[in-house]
């Protein structure tokens, strides 16, 4: 048997689609353009490539983009006062600031000064608490990606054994929150996870955000089960002949063999990502001005 690939990059395209409808709406009937602004601290290369496809497919749907690039040595004052100001700017629907950033800062705090309502990428304890208690909240933009691959493929997830191997705040709680929410039976498997083999050999819906290459072989994966691989793993040049090659957190080949479906890397939950936080800042749009949200894009 080999795997349904799902196709996440057109998902993806199909997702940007029903956003770019939408926003054409929010300017006719209501004058309003939502803004996404991005902020890079420093300047490693693997963040610059993916701000700048971020902006371009933000521009590609209709919305407004807007990027600040600050120095690797940016003051904690000076990154708080950036984003105090987008915060209070009713152009910015959204706030984004790309991790990780130099050691000097801080992440929780920086997630704690932004605006929960422009929190696109669902981080802020408010929406993080907001989720956990099964209230409406922004959902961080891989999992629920992940969510809606899953929902098509599977249909109703109630009852399903679903595990989540990585536990980080931006991608495996929120996961294993959402999956719990459509009532699977969810575990979250971490590095102290015993027998991970054995869990991960029990599951009917497997998420893997590891940020290892390959960590996961086909022999771990129940036969007929939906594989979605987040791992993004740019491996050594001298080990692909010069290319630097992105990998899964899973080894596809093998799994490719033994489960019902899978996502590729690339191609899988990477476009489905900048999908989702476009569709997010269009949610945070809809919210801030009062009117309904954009059915089918959120959780
Ligand atoms: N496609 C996309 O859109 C996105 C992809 N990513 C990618 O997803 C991956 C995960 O990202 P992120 O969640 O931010 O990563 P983190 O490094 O924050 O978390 C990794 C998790 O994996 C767990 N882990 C590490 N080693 C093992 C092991 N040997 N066995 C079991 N669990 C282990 C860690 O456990 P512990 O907590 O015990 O340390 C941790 O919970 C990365 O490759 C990243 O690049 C991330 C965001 C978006
Ligand atoms: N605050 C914050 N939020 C994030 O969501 C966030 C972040 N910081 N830091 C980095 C990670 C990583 N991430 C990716 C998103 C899309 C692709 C993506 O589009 N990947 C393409 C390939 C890209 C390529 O070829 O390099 C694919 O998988 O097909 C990859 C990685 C979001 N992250």
């Amino acid at each position: 048997m080999t795997a349904e690939i799902i196709d996440g990059k057109a998902f993806a395209a199909r997702v940007r689609g029903q956003v770019a409808e939408q926003v054409a709406r929010l300017k006719a009937d209501h004058g309003i353009t939502p803004g996404l602004a991005v902020v890079l601290v420093g300047e490693d290369p693997a963040s610059q490539v993916y701000v700048r496809s971020k902006g371009k497919q933000t521009v590609e749907v209709g919305m407004n983009s807007f990027e600040h690039k600050l120095p690797a040595d940016v003051s904690r004052y000076d990154l708080f006062a950036l984003i105090d100001r987008l915060n209070a700017d009713p152009a910015v629907n959204g706030i984004l600031v790309q991790f990780p950033v130099p050691d000097h800062l801080s992440e929780a705090e920086i997630v704690a000064r932004i605006d929960p309502a422009k929190d696109v990428d669902g981080l802020h304890i408010e929406n993080a608490g907001l989720l956990a208690s099964g209230q409406k909240a922004m959902v961080s933009c891989t999992p629920l990606g992940c969510l809606m691959m899953l929902r098509d493929r599977l249909g109703d997830l109630s009852g399903l054994d679903a595990v989540v191997i990585g536990r980080s705040n931006l991608v495996g709680k929120p996961m294993a929150q959402l999956l719990l929410r459509d009532s699977c039976t969810v575990t979250v498997a971490h590095s102290r996870t015993r027998d991970l083999p054995g869990v991960v050999r029990r599951a009917d819906i497997v998420v893997a955000a590891v940020g290892r290459p390959r960590f996961v072989p086909g022999d771990w994966i129940k036969p007929g089960a939906t594989v979605i691989d987040v791992g993004i793993n740019r491996l050594p040049h001298e080990e692909d002949g010069g290319k630097g090659k992105l990998v899964g957190d899973v080894d596809f080949d093998s799994a490719v063999r033994v489960a019902g479906a899978i996502t590729p890397v690339p191609g899988g939950v990477g476009p489905m990502t900048i999908a989702c936080l476009l569709a997010n800042t269009l949610t945070a749009t809809c919210r801030v001005n009062g009117l309904d949200e954009p059915e089918g894009l959120t959780a």
